[in-house]
């Protein structure tokens, strides 16, 4: 089963991504951008202003495929319980607002564009909790440390995690982001135990 954090930077996936660790020992943890040369590549580009917002998009994307085949695929085919700190979505929803902003480009709809680009090959998580936090609060938490992190665009950021969640209303969870670090991981624990009674 595959399960997925999602959320603005600084709603607390990491925070509730290491505490969850500790209570499924026998899953596997993961996230993106990955521990590996194309997760470097893809933090070299977060932190160039001048980044192209299409060459950033494959760069992610190609992360995501390497993700698959070395770490998620095997997982699963496995059995075993993978829980990731970001994952498609993020992709769909940040390099969407990336895309819609950026010039140069004939990209009509850009987060159907990026869905489109991940359909033939990623495979969809089982379930996703969003945690949801407003864009001011975000980047205050997370320190507006790089390009992403600033409220304008974490705004727009949130507008296309919303679009996901109107269209897939079943795979995702919400879960209120402002609440205190101990609320948020209670209810993020209750969707898990529905979720997956038999957690390996
Ligand atoms: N529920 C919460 N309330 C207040 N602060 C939080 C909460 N969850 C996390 N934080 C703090 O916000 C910052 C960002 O949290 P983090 O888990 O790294 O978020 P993310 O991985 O989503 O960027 C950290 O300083 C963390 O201690
Ligand atoms: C995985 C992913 C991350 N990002 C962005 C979100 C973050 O600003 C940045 C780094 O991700 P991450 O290290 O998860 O940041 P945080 O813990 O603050 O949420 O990359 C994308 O734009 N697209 C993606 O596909």
């Amino acid at each position: 089963m595959l399960v997925t954090l999602e959320g603005l930077d600084g709603s607390g996936k990491t925070t509730v991504w290491e505490a969850v660790r500790e209570r499924y020992p026998e899953a596997t943890f993961t996230r993106e951008p990955t521990n590996s040369w194309y997760g470097d590549a893809v933090y070299r580009s977060i932190e160039d202003d001048d980044a192209d917002p299409l060459a950033e998009l494959f760069l992610y994307t190609a992360d995501h495929a390497d993700h698959l085949s070395r770490v998620i695929e095997p997982a699963l085919d496995g059995d075993e319980l993978v829980i990731s700190d970001r994952y498609s979505d993020s992709r769909f929803a940040y390099q969407g607002a990336t895309l819609e902003a950026a010039t140069g480009h004939d990209i009509a709809d850009p987060l159907e564009y990026v869905v489109d680009v991940h359909r033939p090959f990623s495979i969809e998580p089982d379930l996703t909790i969003y945690l949801d936090l407003d864009p001011e609060t975000a980047a205050t938490r997370a320190g507006t440390t790089n390009k992403f992190e600033r409220a304008e665009y974490l705004e727009s950021v949130r507008e296309n995690y919303e679009r996901l969640i109107e269209r897939d209303p079943d795979r995702f969870a919400r879960v209120d982001a402002t609440q205190s670090p101990d609320a948020v991981l209670e209810d993020v624990t209750d969707v898990l135990a529905e979720a997956v009674p038999d957690p390996r």
